[in-house]
């Protein structure tokens, strides 16, 4: 399943509010409708965002109607600059367009129309490395997989949430192309239930066997012994190994820590950011209080409830047993390992 498809010079986002009952597409030739398909999170998970957010920027770029290069690299700009404002927390999105507006700045080009080719050239590339990225994640990661391995995830990391293969569940799918029987867990992540909607839909289409459980019951889980490891995906890796990702992701962590079951999270170095010592310093993204209250337009809660919505939290890195990334698997300490395999953001 594709969540990103560039066709006929636009760009399709299959829109993931609609899964599991219906597999529909959004033609973006509009920048602002990928905007709007991030926000509402119709395309989501860090990659993918980032990379929806690189070929926007190269709709953006058809859009500005003008041959000359100072005028279309400001116009640029503000565009880049709109589509980076759509969600705070996941770094690849800010990173991808850094590196669309690098690609252009450092290029001599000044024939706009050939400038619009280097951009297409570019949010290609993102899209293909990613796709790299996941699968030398999995070929990695799944070493940690013991045949029979069973597996927790929380939100959705798998094909869904990047260019295609998936993080944490890249590392499911290569045990399983290993030849390993491997099964997932896989919590249903209140309020948007990326995990019973996404998660589950990919594991089920792919024949790993799959179970649905509520957020709540991941502890007895644990207890009952039924957890040999929990691998997540991540949206920001700070410096020292502090990992921000879907909200209830830091409470899995503290449970595993305390059953002695290993918390791996999987994340390509696009998701990594050098430029933050820790976790604190990542901006959470907080959203709007009928996600929380309201379920399938149907109210969930009394009108006048206060809601607290962060979209996503932080796992101190002494929860983490390691990152699993394209460069291989990289264990504590952090801030020195991190440093040997990043190049800083900035
Ligand atoms: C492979 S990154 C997936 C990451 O993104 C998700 O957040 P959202 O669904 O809000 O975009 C979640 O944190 C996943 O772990």
């Amino acid at each position: 399943m594709d969540a990103i498809i560039w066709e006929n010079d636009h760009l399709r986002l299959l829109d993931q509010t609609k899964l599991p009952g219906t597999m529909e597409y959004i033609e973006c030739y509009d920048y602002r409708k990928v905007a709007e398909s991030i926000k509402r999170l119709a395309v989501r998970g860090a990659p993918a965002i980032g990379a929806a957010a690189a070929y926007g920027l190269v709709l953006g770029a058809k859009q500005i109607n003008t041959t000359d290069r100072k005028e279309f690299l400001e116009k640029l700009e503000a565009i880049a600059g709109e589509l980076r404002a759509t969600r705070p927390t996941a770094v690849n999105l800010a990173w991808a367009l850094d590196r669309m507006l690098m690609r252009v700045n450092t290029s001599s080009e000044q024939d706009v129309e050939k400038i619009r080719r280097v951009m297409l050239e570019e949010a290609h590339a993102i899209y293909q490395e990613d796709v790299q990225s996941n699968r030398k994640m999995g070929e990695f990661g799944q070493e940690l997989l013991p045949n029979g391995a069973r597996v927790l995830t929380h939100c959705n990391a798998g094909a869904l949430a990047t260019a295609g293969y998936g993080t944490a569940l890249g590392v499911i799918r290569a045990a399983k192309e290993k030849g390993k029987e491997v099964s997932v867990f896989a919590d249903e992540t209140r309020p948007l239930l990326q995990g019973a909607r996404l998660t589950a839909w990919e594991m089920v289409q792919e024949g790993i066997p799959v179970t649905l459980i509520t957020d709540g019951m991941a502890g007895y889980l644990m207890a009952k012994k039924k957890v040999d490891c929990v691998i997540v995906g991540a949206d920001r890796i700070t410096a020292n190994g502090d990992v921000a990702n879907k909200i209830g992701t830091y409470g899995v962590a503290v449970l595993a820590n305390y059953h002695k079951i290993p918390f791996y999270v999987a994340a390509p170095l696009s998701t990594i950011d050098m430029t933050l010592s820790s976790g604190e310093e990542i901006p959470i993204e907080e959203r709007d209080p009928k996600e929380v209250t309201h379920h399938a337009g149907q109210a969930m809660a009394p009108d006048g409830v206060q809601v607290w919505n962060p979209a996503f939290d932080v796992t101190p890195n002494s929860l983490v047993t390691a990152i699993i990334t394209e460069m291989g698997i990289i264990y504590p300490p952090y801030t020195e390992n991190l440093a040997k395999i990043c190049k800083p953001n900035k």
